[in-house]
């Protein structure tokens, strides 16, 4: 079983979980169901940068990034660094995260959130919404052509971004359809944990123009985003390469500056 197989298969057991003790009508009551959410394609759509800037303590690659940050230091530093857009991971098993932090997040920073999950239940779409995040992801390799239409047609209901995320040729062409705003393709290899730009490169073509493109994973420098900027790329998720350093906002600052 891949690392992928096995989090998914806690996630069901997990959403089964927290459906009974939090019922749908609950989070539909939360204030922030009633909050218009910025949309992070337009932001990209028409940004110099186009970083988006994400919270991750470890992950399955990496045991540990950062465990001494305050998810909303974070965020307010990430806002004012300018980036699109913060990414938020709410998994715990295997990155650390939960939905706090994204509430956190979202009282320190007007900016667009996503929660970076792997959602495989309309459930995981309300709690985002009522956890103050603007933009869902939804993961190809684990969803079926048909659970990408209900989840994303769902999360654009309640006025979310949808980012899909694709890794090769097949995913892709089984998942586009017009309830999503960007596509996303990871640079890592879930299965040996590798990086290569070579994947985004590889799939942009593919990617039909209606689609805002973003790239993930392993990217740590000016010259990567220079090198994908000419794939048509307008959107790149940054998570290690901030989150190793005590002050994430001002080496996103940092890197903003140099890059624009
Ligand atoms: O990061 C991992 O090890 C990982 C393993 C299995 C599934 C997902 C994983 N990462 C989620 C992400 O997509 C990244 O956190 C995100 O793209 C940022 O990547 P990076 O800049 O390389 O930290």
């Amino acid at each position: 079983m891949n690392i992928l197989d096995k989090i998914i298969a806690d996630k069901y057991k997990e959403v089964a979980l927290r459906k009974q003790l939090i019922p749908v009508k609950q989070l539909e009551q939360s204030v922030l169901f009633e909050r218009k959410s910025p949309s992070l394609a337009q932001a990209l759509s028409t940004s110099a940068s186009g970083i988006i800037a994400e919270h991750k303590r470890r992950s399955p690659s990496k045991a540990t990034i950062n465990h001494n940050l305050n998810v909303q230091d974070v965020a307010s530093g990430y806002e004012q660094a300018g980036v699109c857009g913060m990414s938020v991971l709410t998994d715990g098993k295997y990155f650390g995260g939960s939905l706090d932090d994204l509430l956190l997040a979202r009282a320190a920073a007007q900016l667009p959130l996503l929660r970076k999950e792997f959602v495989i239940d309309t459930y995981q779409i309300l709690e985002a919404k009522a956890y103050g995040a603007d933009v869902i992801l939804l993961i190809a390799a684990v969803l079926t052509r048909e659970e990408i239409k209900t989840l994303s047609e769902f999360a654009k209901s309640l006025g979310l971004d949808v980012l899909l995320e694709v890794h090769n040729l097949e995913e892709l062409q089984k998942s586009v359809m017009p309830s999503l705003d960007m596509l996303g393709v990871n640079n890592r290899n879930l299965k040996t944990f590798e990086v290569s730009l070579e994947t985004s490169k590889s799939l942009s073509a593919e990617i039909p123009d209606d689609f805002v493109k973003v790239s993930e994973s392993g990217i740590s420098s000016i010259e990567a985003i220079k090198a994908l900027q000419p794939y048509g790329y307008k959107g790149f998720l940054i998570g290690e390469n901030f989150m190793k350093t005590d002050d994430p906002g001002a080496s996103a600052t940092e890197f903003i500056k140099q890059l624009i």
